[in-house]
C-alpha cells in the first residue's frame, strides 16, 4: 500500500481537489450531499422567554417603539405587550435556562457572544439564534463599512460577527443555521437590551436571485440599499479592486518578470489606466444594453418565467417602461468570480502584453461603471419588496456630522433616537483604498488625503468624461425616478472661489436680495451676483457657478446657467451650497464658506472644509425663500396647483357643510 507514497499522496489531493471542485461549482453535487432544504427547518417549539420580566432592567417598554411609532422588524409585540410563544422579537427561543441577573452582569461586561455552527452541520435547530433586523446590500464602495458600523454603535443594535456574511451569494446552499451563527445569541440579545441585528454585504444587490433568495427565506429584514456618484465609485472601485492589490502582489514578487520591491510608481507602467479600463467597459455596456443584447435577453430568458418576476416583466411591457437588465449576470462574462475576460479587455490585454488585469475578482475589475448603475439591480429589488422595507441613502449623505441622515435612517429601522453625530464625528471606514473593512479613518486624515491633489482627481481625459457622464446620466434619472434621491456628478471645475468685494442689499416684495461685487480671478473685473443668500459680507470667501457653468439640480438634471435680471440687476452667475458643490452637510440656501487658503479663481474643494476650533462656520439660517431652493418641473407645478386647488375646494365644503349645520 504505501510501496509509492508520493503517488498515492498525489492521488488523494487529487481527489480531495476534485471534490471541493465539483462541491463548489456543481449544485447537484451539494444536493447529494444533502444539506437540509430550508423549508425543513423547524423553528423551536420550546417556550419563549418572557421579556417583561427585563422590563425595567434591560429594556424599557419605551425601547419597543420609536418617536414615530414604528416596531423594529420582528418584534411581534403590541400595545406594551410582546407576544411570547415560541419565537421572541428576533430571536428563536434559547433551550438554555437564563439567569438574569447573571448573565445581564456578564453581557455588559462583554461583547455580544456567537454561536459556532460548521457549514456542514446537518441542524435545524435554530434555537437561542437571532436573525437580522437590516440588511445593507451594497453597492460596494459606497460607504457600506461606515454605514454599519455607524448603525452597530447605536445602542440597541449588536454586530453580526462580520461586516460582510454574503450568505444569500456565495453560500445560500449552506445551513440556514450557519448563517444566523453569524448573529448574536438570543441571550446576549436579552442581555443586552438590543432591538436587533444586522449585516452589510455588498455582493448582494447586483443579483436578482438574491433579492428573491432574500426575500424567501427571512421575510422580514429592512433592506437598505447606499449610492454614490457613479464616477467617484467607479474610480474607488478601480484604486481598490485593481490598482491597490495588483501592486501590492507585483511589489510582493508574485508576477513572474517583474522586479519586485520598487516604489508603487514604477509598477503603473504594468497596469492599465482608469481611462484604458473605462473606455473598454463603456464598450461592452453599450453592447450589452442594446435591444437585442445580452443584458435583456439573457434577464428575460432567465428569469422571464419565474413566478416571482414575471409579474415585474409583465407590468413593465404593458406599462413600456424599459425592460429588467441582468447586468452582472449577462454583462461581464457570466458567473459571479469568473476569469473570462470581455473582448474588449482581452483585446486590450493581446495589443499590451506588458500589462496585466488580475484574474481574480473580475466580477468587480471588469464592473467599474456597471456598478454605479444602481438602478438597474434596484429595480429588481422594488419589484420584489414593498416599496416601505427599502431605503436608499447617498454615500455623499453619510458624513453628514449632524447625523439628520442617520437619524433618519434610525427612524426607518425602527430604533429609538440616537446621537449619531458623535459616531460620525469620529471618521469613516475603509477609506481611500486602505484595505479593511474594519478600519477607521479620522475626517482630519481624510481631508488632508483629500488634499493631494493627485489623490484626489479622477484621471480621465475630458473626452472620455463627457462621454462617461452623459453614459451614467439616463440611469441616474431612472434612479431619482424609482427611489426620490439624486447621485448626480458635481463638476467641480467649472465652479470658481472668489471674494466678495462689495455687498449692496434692497427688498423685493418680503426678500431681502444682495447685490455682490465679487472677484473671480481678475480683479479689474470684478462680477455681479445677486443672491438672497443670508451669510454674505464684504470679504467672504465663496464659491461661485459663473455664467456658463452646469449646476445640477435636486431632480438631477443638468442646467446651464445664464445672465438673468434678479430684481432687476443682471446676475452673471449664482452663489454655491453645500449641496450643488457635493459637499455633506450645510444647509440649503447657504452659501458654502472657502478657506483663506484655497486661492481666489480657483476650483472649491471636494469636500467640505472643516471649521476652525471655536470660529462660527455660517450666519444663521434665514426663513426667507431661497435662490437656491429646488427648482419645480412643470409636472410638479401642476401636481402643487391641482393638490392647493383641491385643498381650497375641501375648506370650501367644509365651511358650508358647517354653517349649513349650525
Ligand atoms: N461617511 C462617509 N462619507 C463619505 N464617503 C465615505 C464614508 N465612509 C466611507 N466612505 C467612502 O466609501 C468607500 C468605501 O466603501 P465601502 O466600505 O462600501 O467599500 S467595500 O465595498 O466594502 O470595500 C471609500 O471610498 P474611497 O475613499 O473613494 O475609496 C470611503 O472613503
Amino acid at each position: 500500500m504505501w510501496r509509492y507514497p508520493r503517488r498515492k499522496i498525489a492521488i488523494v489531493c487529487g481527489l480531495f481537489f476534485i471534490f471541493f471542485y465539483c462541491f463548489e461549482n456543481f449544485e447537484w453535487v451539494q444536493h447529494v450531499i444533502s444539506f437540509p432544504k430550508f423549508d425543513q427547518i423547524s423553528t423551536t417549539e420550546r417556550a419563549g422567554i418572557v421579556p417583561e420580566e427585563l422590563l425595567g432592567t434591560v429594556y424599557s417598554s419605551s425601547d419597543f417603539v420609536n418617536d414615530r411609532g414604528i416596531w423594529p422588524p420582528f418584534w411581534n409585540c403590541e400595545g406594551n405587550r410582546c407576544n411570547i410563544t415560541s419565537e421572541w422579537g428576533p430571536c428563536y427561543a434559547s433551550h438554555e435556562e437564563i439567569t438574569w441577573s447573571k448573565e445581564v452582569e456578564f453581557f455588559t461586561t462583554n461583547p455580544p457572544s456567537y454561536t459556532r455552527v460548521s457549514y456542514m452541520s446537518k441542524s435545524t435547530d435554530l434555537a437561542g439564534l437571532c436573525r437580522p433586523g437590516f440588511i445593507i446590500i451594497g453597492a460596494g464602495k459606497c460607504g457600506t463599512s461606515s454605514l454599519y458600523h455607524y448603525l452597530v454603535d447605536h445602542p440597541n443594535v449588536l454586530p453580526a460577527s462580520e461586516k460582510q456574511i454574503h450568505y444569500f451569494k456565495y453560500y445560500a446552499h449552506y445551513p440556514m443555521k450557519w448563517y444566523l451563527s453569524h448573529f448574536p445569541t438570543t441571550i446576549s440579545f436579552l442581555a443586552s437590551g438590543a432591538l436587533m441585528t444586522g449585516e452589510a454585504s455588498p455582493g448582494y444587490l447586483p443579483y436578482p436571485d438574491v433579492a428573491h433568495l432574500i426575500r424567501e427565506r427571512l421575510k422580514g429584514p429592512k433592506i437598505i440599499a447606499v449610492g454614490r456618484e457613479p464616477i467617484d465609485r467607479a474610480y474607488s472601485s478601480y484604486r481598490y479592486n485593481y490598482l491597490t492589490p495588483s501592486i501590492e502582489k507585483m511589489k510582493n514578487g508574485k508576477v513572474k518578470g517583474i522586479e519586485k520591491g520598487q516604489p508603487d510608481s514604477y509598477y503603473l507602467d504594468f497596469l492599465f489606466s482608469f481611462e484604458d479600463m473605462i473606455k473598454a467597459e463603456l464598450q461592452v455596456l453599450r453592447e450589452c444594453f442594446a435591444v437585442d443584447g445580452p443584458g435583456i435577453v439573457g434577464a428575460r430568458e432567465k428569469y422571464g418565467a419565474k413566478t416571482w418576476a414575471q409579474p415585474e416583466f409583465q407590468r413593465r411591457s404593458i406599462a413600456d417602461e424599459p425592460p429588467l437588465v441582468d447586468l452582472d449576470g449577462f454583462c461581464y462574462g457570466g458567473k459571479v468570480n469568473s476569469t473570462v475576460l470581455r473582448k474588449q479587455w482581452s483585446d486590450l490585454q493581446t495589443n499590451n502584453p506588458e500589462k496585466v488585469i488580475r484574474d481574480n475578482n473580475l466580477h468587480l475589475v471588469q464592473a467599474f461603471i456597471g456598478r454605479g448603475l444602481y438602478t438597474l439591480p434596484l429595480e429588481w429589488w422594488y419589484a420584489l419588496y414593498p416599496r416601505q422595507e427599502i431605503y436608499f441613502i447617498c454615500t455623499e449623505d453619510l458624513g453628514d456630522q449632524s447625523g439628520s441622515a442617520l437619524n433618519d435612517l434610525g427612524q426607518f429601522l425602527g430604533l429609538p433616537s440616537f446621537n449619531f453625530s458623535e459616531v460620525i464625528t469620529k471618521g469613516a471606514y475603509n477609506v481611500g483604498g486602505h484595505r479593511g473593512y474594519d478600519e477607521e479613518v479620522t475626517w482630519d486624515m481624510i481631508q488632508q488625503e483629500n488634499q493631494r491633489a493627485s489623490s484626489q482627481a479622477i484621471p480621465l481625459s475630458n473626452e472620455t468624461m463627457a462621454e462617461l457622464r452623459a453614459f451614467v446620466k439616463p440611469y441616474n434619472e431612472r434612479l431619482f425616478a424609482l427611489t426620490e434621491r439624486a447621485v448626480a456628478m458635481v463638476d467641480l471645475s467649472e465652479y470658481v472661489v472668489g471674494v466678495v468685494l462689495s455687498v449692496e442689499s434692497s427688498s423685493k416684495g418680503n426678500k431681502t436680495l444682495k447685490t455682490c461685487r465679487i472677484n473671480i480671478g481678475d480683479e479689474n473685473n470684478p462680477i455681479t451676483v445677486v443672491t438672497n443668500a443670508p451669510n454674505v459680507r464684504e470679504g467672504s470667501r465663496l464659491a461661485v457657478a459663473p455664467v456658463g457653468s452646469t449646476i445640477v439640480n435636486e431632480e438631477g438634471e443638468e442646467i446651464e446657467t445664464k445672465k438673468t435680471a434678479v430684481g432687476g440687476v443682471m446676475s452673471e452667475g449664482m452663489l454655491c451650497d453645500s449641496r450643488m458643490l457635493g459637499w455633506s452637510g450645510g444647509a440649503e440656501g447657504i452659501a458654502a464658506q472657502i478657506p483663506d487658503s484655497v486661492a481666489i479663481g480657483a476650483s472649491p474643494p471636494s469636500s467640505k472644509p472643516r471649521p476652525k476650533e471655536g470660529q462660527s462656520e455660517l450666519a444663521p439660517v434665514s426663513n426667507e425663500d431661497s435662490l437656491f431652493k429646488k427648482k419645480l418641473t412643470k409636472e410638479e407645478k401642476k401636481k402643487l396647483a391641482e393638490e392647493k386647488k383641491n385643498a381650497r375646494k375641501a375648506a370650501k365644503e367644509a365651511k358650508k357643510e358647517e354653517s349649513s349645520s349650525s
